[in-house]
């Protein structure tokens, strides 16, 4: 049995992507009528929370991800990101003289064995940065392995859409500067970074990048020619010789290194290409340290995020019941418990799926009154101390770049929202909301050249933090400023009667 204690019980609402920003152009929360979402920062204790850069444990002015984003809140600290730790091996040599990683590369230097690297080409710096790419192509060339492929993913969604030829323009450069390295392999990540469990999808780099089974080219300026869905969505694609056969496939003592240093989307591909190659002598590395099936080595550790709100509440023997859409379940789960795979006896986890494809632009709406539904039904349960769910929709509508189903995915959520706050307060249960980073409040961006192109990307700005009050309960009418993501876990457990964990360095904005 667990035990509720005096102190209500409570809801933790993560919307993904409700960023703050000033209305203006391309503001999209700004435009929706969200009645509910607005009354509540008016009405309620509400502030600003930092959501990115060193406020949670990235580089200065990096925008925040769901990663990050989660982890922070769950660890009530910022965290030194896993892009962070790769920068920091980078800058103090620490990569260059990894012993996992010289000792695979002299073993393809002298073996004529060949490097094949895996990774997002971008500079969005939410999954992987193209620089990394530019370091391990140098340090394999100062090793003398004399052929390395680069099997790349084009972005897109971090980034503008269309501007992976400037990116494969700057690997280009990187194998004129290093004098080592040549595409192999071109494919969108709406195929490579595939997490919705279609293999479908994964088979196809799959096959590209081990068989050189796929569609051909000549180059990428010939692949992106054809790329009429956009970046995301480049059909995997094969680069050929004169004669037309494939540049590179995969053999025997060659090796590949998988370059983002975000884990959850790039290992469904991860593990379907060990699979792959099960019968053959690969050596397969990852930049750093995945969460997949298979045992891929890592070159880079991870910060330690336990002693987080899932520590403290199984500590006091308080029930959680997570829920999220299949696109964010991890995040709830896995993230905000600082990625630590144990399931605790007093949680669960409930992971809202559908048979419908995805079509965020066509049904902004997702699956949102199914996630409400389970938030409600949970609310009910007198054993349950906190709920806490993720409400996907503004992040991940905001990621098509389209402004207006955006707008729709906004109201969409403050009705859902609406529903779950009535349902609190018949359970007698506050409500803390939270973004995780930004994105909708913020739908374009100047391109390269400088025009604005819409943007589907995350952004650098503050997301708001709410604390609705149960029935009765009396709280501070205001909440304390200057707070980041590192807070929420301290507020949660204060709201609960707990202390914080001795982890933590977050305090509660209460
Ligand atoms: O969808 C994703 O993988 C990223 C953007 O690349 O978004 P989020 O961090 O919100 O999951
Ligand atoms: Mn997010
Ligand atoms: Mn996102």
């Amino acid at each position: 049995m667990t035990e509720t204690t005096g102190t209500n019980p409570g809801i933790l609402l993560v919307l993904d992507g409700w960023g703050h920003a000033e209305p203006g152009a391309g503001n999209a929360l700004a435009v929706a009528e969200t009645p509910v979402l607005d009354g509540i920062r008016t009405k309620y204790p509400a502030t600003l929370v930092e959501a990115s850069g060193e406020h949670v444990g990235l580089l200065p002015g990096t925008v925040g991800n769901s990663e990050i984003g989660h982890m922070v809140i769950g660890a009530g600290r910022p965290l030194d990101y896993d892009s962070v730790l790769v920068q920091r091996q980078i800058d103090t040599g620490g990569l260059r003289d990894n012993p996992r990683l010289t000792e695979a590369l002299d073993a393809l230097a002298a073996g004529g064995g060949a490097l094949h690297l895996i990774g997002l080409v971008s500079d969005g710096q939410i999954h992987a940065h193209v620089d990394h790419l530019h370091e391990l192509l140098s340090i394999a060339a100062a090793r003398g392995v004399e052929r390395v492929w680069v099997h790349a993913v084009t972005d897109g969604r971090d980034v503008a859409d269309r501007t992976a030829g400037h990116y494969l323009g700057r690997v280009e450069e990187f194998f004129a500067t290093t004098g080592v390295g040549r595409l192999a392999t071109v494919s969108g990540r709406g195929y490579a970074l595939d997490k919705s469990g279609d293999l479908e999808l994964t088979a196809k780099v799959t096959q590209a990048v081990a068989d050189g089974d796929g569609a051909l080219a000549r180059d990428y300026v010939q692949v992106l020619a054809g790329a009429g869905d956009g970046d995301v969505w480049v059909t995997p694609t094969v680069l050929t010789d004169a004669a037309g056969e494939p540049l590179a496939t995969v053999r025997d003592g060659d090796a590949i290194l998988f370059a983002n240093f975000r884990s959850d989307r790039i290992q469904q591909l991860a593990d379907d290409l060990v699979k792959h190659l099960a019968e053959s002598d690969v050596r397969i590395l990852s930049l750093t340290q995945y969460a997949t099936t298979a045992d891929i080595p890592a070159l880079v550790g991870r910060a330690d995020a336990s002693g987080g709100l899932a520590d403290q509440l199984e500590a006091h023997g308080l029930r959680s019941v997570r829920v999220a859409e299949q696109e964010k379940f991890e995040h709830v789960t896995y993230y905000l418990n600082g990625r630590d795979e144990r399931r605790r006896e007093v949680e669960e986890h409930v992971r809202i799926t559908s048979d419908e494809a995805p079509g965020y632009t066509a049904r902004p709406e997702m699956n949102l009154d199914r996630v409400a539904d389970a938030v409600i039904e949970a609310a009910g349960r007198s054993d349950v101390a906190l709920v806490a769910a993720n409400l996907a929709n503004i992040d991940v509508v905001g990621h098509t770049g389209d402004h207006d189903a955006t707008v729709k995915a906004a109201e969409y959520t403050d009705g859902q929202v609406d529903r779950i706050l009535t349902a609190a307060a018949a359970t007698g249960r506050w409500v803390v909301l939270v973004g995780d980073h930004g994105n909708a409040e913020r739908m374009s961006k100047p391109g390269p050249d400088g025009t604005p192109l819409p943007y589907g990307g995350h952004t650098t700005n503050p997301v708001p933090a709410v604390v609705v009050p149960a029935p009765g309960q009396v709280l501070p009418d205001a909440l304390r400023d200057g707070g980041s993501l590192a807070d929420i876990a301290p507020t949660v457990l204060a709201l609960l009667g707990r202390p914080n964990g001795p982890a933590m360095t977050g305090r509660s904005l209460l």
